[in-house]
């Protein structure tokens, strides 16, 4: 069963094309990295499964659903309540707490009044606390989330993740603004919120890709280089895919040599690791 399906995808700005894909498919509980230069595509995928952006060519169905079609508010609420999202930006209520903020992720678990009113049950409220332990935050639940630093606003978003129980999680750099040490641990939390979930996951640090994906999508201006398995990833791949031809960005960190090195955590059992063109499903 695809969780993703894209056929004949093209993103435009004007004449310019920021993102063309043949055809890209996901199974459901894939983990799959993006990645790419600065300006690659990236985000920009991102936001078509996400339904933020609207392809200027294709057809793209997530989770059953073809993103193309009107669909009834109700469906369309169910579908949202069903993708969660750790995007740049975050995405948090700067005015509510910590706690509300994750508790937020539970509110297409909820039903009528209870979610128009935002009065969680008793059992909600323990297990946004336990999220909030989850990623190290315990005991700031009731800390406004404007007065959190970057870094924690970032772990409170996994958090939320973690109350939503979404089938399909896409994540824009979820470590950008960790320590490396958080970062590792995100991708850890990360493992642990999505339960089996679908996960897609832009990352700019290789030294990450082992912990987060079992799959990693390349992208060089708009287009597909590579479309592989993790292990399969190694130094010359992404040397090439960063080569300074392609806009001379290459990623900070001196960390290729551990990819291989590194195993992936393995929580959940995962399907087996699929390519860009379409099997069925
Ligand atoms: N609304 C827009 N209108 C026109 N061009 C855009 C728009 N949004 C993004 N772009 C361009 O599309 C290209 C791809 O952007 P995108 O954000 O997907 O890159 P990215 O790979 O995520 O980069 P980064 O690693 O810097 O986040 C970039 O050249 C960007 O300038």
């Amino acid at each position: 069963m695809h969780a993703i399906d894209i056929r004949d995808l093209a993103v435009k700005a004007g004449a310019r094309t920021l993102l063309r894909l043949d055809e890209l498919c996901i199974t459901a509980g894939e983990r799959v990295a993006i990645v790419g230069h600065n300006g690659a595509g990236k985000s920009t995928l991102l936001r078509v499964i996400g339904g933020l952006l609207t392809p200027t060519e294709g057809t793209v169905h997530v989770l059953g659903r073809d993103l193309q079609q009107p669909v009834p508010d109700l469906a369309l609420r169910v579908w949202r309540s069903q993708v969660g999202q750790v995007m740049q930006g975050l995405h948090m209520v700067a005015r509510l707490s910590a706690r509300e903020n994750v508790l937020i992720g539970a509110l297409g678990r909820l039903s009528g009044w209870r979610s128009w009113s935002r009065l969680y049950p008793a059992a909600l409220v323990a297990e946004a606390d336990e999220a909030l332990a989850l990623v190290g935050l315990q005991g700031k639940g009731d800390i406004r989330t404007d007065r959190l630093s970057g870094g924690e606003r970032q772990k409170l978003s996994i958090a939320r993740l973690y109350l939503q129980r979404p089938r399909l999680i896409l994540a824009d750099e979820p470590t950008a603004n960790l320590d490396p040490a958080a970062a590792a641990d995100a991708c850890q939390w990360l493992g642990s919120v999505a339960r089996g979930a679908t996960q897609i996951t832009v990352v700019h640090q290789p030294a990450l890709l082992p912990l987060l994906a079992d799959r990693v999508i390349g992208l060089r201006e708009g287009a597909l280089v590579f479309d592989l398995p993790t292990a399969d990833v190694d130094s010359a791949r992404l040397d090439a895919l960063y080569e300074p031809g392609a806009q001379g960005n290459r990623p900070t960190l001196d960390v290729f040599s551990r990819l291989s090195s590194s195993a992936p955590p393995a929580t959940t059992r995962r399907p087996s690791v699929g390519t860009a063109a379409c099997q069925p499903g």
